[in-house]
């Protein structure tokens, strides 16, 4: 095993996500491999960002072995193995998430071109900035020579999110429960599928054994709970999304656990219908830094129509921003 620094970068470096997921990524989240940081801002946030590398320092993590911080993105993306792309406006009160598509899809065509140009050859490219499903099809479209398997965007949020909230009801362990699925967009059209998950390897479906709740808390809690933390905080959620990303990362580099899947939105090729191209949220099972979809699944007409749903709206997202000359 190589003992190189895993150059990782992360965008939007000194935001919210960013202050919670340096020091997890530094404290070695991501394994025992030493980490170089690579960090990106804007210019007018580079001093706040000099402070956190200050408090980096004072942590003197074993594990952090450089950081790197600037504005040019074809500077700070030379030669890295991940990309965690997060910097990008959160939305606000009332706000959904494809509101900023016009604001941050731009951010994402400039950093697509950069990493096309300097990523290493093994580059793989998380995107958690919204809308992060549509700023990641920008990304991929802006960056040609680097294989589409590698752009992916975070849905790992909700999938945890979806865990949490089917513990809650069943009174299970979160480590009891497997193979939970979000399909679609990262938005309130997302679908949380719970005739896949298992708890304690019975079908959630019928483990919870109440259609109403599932139709009328369980798919609306998780797929607003950004929204409902938005309105509590009065920010958007950041530890939660930063321990996701992280989530994310690892298993995608290292391997998802041979019992159970995990959900990340990729390209489609087509599976299950999805239209070819989308940037879209799938079961998967990751190993050797690759992610395969969970094929087979039988889709009902209840979980046929959510799904058409939100990758309808994805479609959508892409013909705004087709428009926009972003892709
Ligand atoms: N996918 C998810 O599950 C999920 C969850 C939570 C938040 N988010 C999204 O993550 C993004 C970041 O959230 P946050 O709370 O950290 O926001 P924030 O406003 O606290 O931080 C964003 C940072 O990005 C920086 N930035 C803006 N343009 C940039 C550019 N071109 N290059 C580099 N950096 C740039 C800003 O200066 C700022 O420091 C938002 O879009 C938010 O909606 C996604
Ligand atoms: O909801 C938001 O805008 C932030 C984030 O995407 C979330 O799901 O918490």
């Amino acid at each position: 095993m190589t003992s190189e620094p895993l150059k990782v970068a992360v965008t939007g470096a000194a935001g919210q996500i960013g202050y919670s997921l340096l020091f997890r990524l530094a404290s070695g989240a991501l394994g025992d491999r030493p980490i170089e940081l690579r960090l990106l801002e804007i210019e007018p946030a580079l001093k706040s960002l000099e402070g956190v590398v200050m408090e980096l320092d004072d942590c003197a993590f074993p594990t952090l072995a450089g950081v790197e911080i600037g504005a040019d993105a074809e500077k700070i993306f030379d030669g890295v193995n991940l990309a965690l792309l997060v910097g990008a406006r959160p939305r606000g009160p009332g706000m959904e998430r494809g509101d900023l598509l016009s604001a941050n899809g731009a951010i994402f065509t400039a950093q697509g071109k950069a990493l096309n140009a300097v990523a290493a050859d093994d580059v793989r490219i998380g995107v958690t900035g919204n809308p992060a499903n549509t700023n990641a099809l920008i990304a991929m479209t802006n960056a040609p020579d680097i294989p589409r398997e590698r752009f992916s965007a975070l849905t790992r949020l909700d999938h945890n999110r979806a865990i949490s909230q089917l513990a809650a009801k069943t009174g299970a362990k979160v480590t009891d429960i497997k193979k939970m699925t979000i399909w679609g967009n990262h938005s309130a059209t997302q679908y949380p599928d719970l005739f896949h998950a298992e708890v304690n390897g019975q079908n959630a479906a019928e483990a919870v054994g109440d259609q109403a709740w599932l139709e009328n808390d369980f798919i609306p809690t998780v797929a607003k709970r950004g929204a409902a933390i938005i309105e509590a905080r009065g920010s958007s959620s950041a530890a939660s999304a930063a321990s996701a990303t992280i989530d994310a990362a690892r298993d995608w580099l290292h391997g998802s656990a041979a019992d159970d899947w995990v959900s990340m939105a990729v390209v489609s090729h087509g599976e299950y219908d999805v239209p070819e191209g989308l940037i879209s949220s799938f079961p998967v099972t990751t190993s050797g830094g690759d992610w395969s979809i969970v094929e087979g699944l039988e889709i009902d007409e209840f979980s046929r129509a959510r799904i058409d749903a939100s990758t309808a709206e994805l479609a959508d997202e892409r013909n705004a921003v087709t428009e926009l000359g972003l892709i």
